[in-house]
């Protein structure tokens, strides 16, 4: 019997989805098709009767934008929202900005899919000089610079993501409050991984589609019982297939 119900939901489609380009740190702006998506996912979340006590999220635009969207749908303007660099996008280093087709058709699609998708080989790194350093940026100019990546593998994502979880999220959830999370495809498969304790080789395959809910019921020490998205599963199975080819060269 399920004790708590988590909702997880990777933004809407960003301009740089858009694009296609590689984008990591960058905070790109959600698409008009983003903006439509998340707008959509409230609205799914309304019909089924969800409702949230409070809400955890990343520093990033794309992010923030979908929760407020969902929030407006379910008219819950006034519920906290708590703000996380940990929570951000995996790092892409110096692959951020680049076209994800065209690095295919440079370097292989086997080499893209590693840098995209493997558990511990990391994309190559930007250096502090690069225009893209995010230490650069003025909202990660308090943290201690150890903590602003040059790339990050999803290894070094769950490396960051799991104190948040447990320092912030769980003792929300564990009181009782019903938490929405809004975040992006490989910080929620960084979560998705832990959850349900998949393998380095199982989370190569695992794509997670632009502004669909992602349920989770878990147990009383937050171990799923069963997960599902919302929606059409057919839909849900070909956006996940259209993540999984945006890494591939065109031919
Ligand atoms: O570009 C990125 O930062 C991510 C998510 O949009 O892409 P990918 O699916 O290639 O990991």
């Amino acid at each position: 019997m399920a004790t708590y119900t988590l909702v997880l939901i990777r933004h809407g489609e960003s301009e740089w989805n858009q694009k296609n380009l590689f984008c990591g740190w960058h905070d790109a702006d959600l698409s008009e098709t983003g903006l439509k998506e998340a707008k959509l996912a409230g609205q799914s979340l309304k019909e089924k009767g969800y409702t949230f006590d409070v809400a955890f999220t990343s520093v990033l635009k794309r992010a923030i934008k979908t929760l407020f969207l969902v929030q407006d749908e379910l008219d819950l303007h006034w519920l906290p929202v708590h703000r996380h660099w940990r929570l951000n996008e995996r790092h892409y280093g110096a692959l951020q900005g680049l076209d994800k087709a065209e690095t295919a058709k440079k370097y292989g699609d086997e080499q893209v899919h590693i840098w995209r998708r493997s558990y511990d080989i990391p994309p190559p790194a930007l250096t502090p000089d690069d225009e893209r350093w995010s230490g650069k940026d003025r909202r990660y100019s308090t943290l201690d610079s150890s903590c602003v990546p040059a790339c990050e593998c999803l290894k070094d994502t769950v490396a960051r993501v799991l104190p948040y979880w447990y320092d912030n999220i769980v003792p929300a959830i564990k009181s009782g409050q019903r938490v929405l999370i809004s975040a992006h495809g490989n910080s929620l498969r960084a979560l998705v991984k832990y959850l349900d304790n998949m393998t380095d080789d199982a989370i190569l395959a695992l794509n997670i589609p632009t502004g669909i809910p992602l349920v989770y019921k878990l147990d009383a020490d937050l171990k799923p019982i069963e997960h599902f998205y919302l929606g059409d599963q057919e839909q849900v199975k070909a956006a996940m297939e259209k993540v999984a080819n945006q890494g591939k060269a065109k031919k």
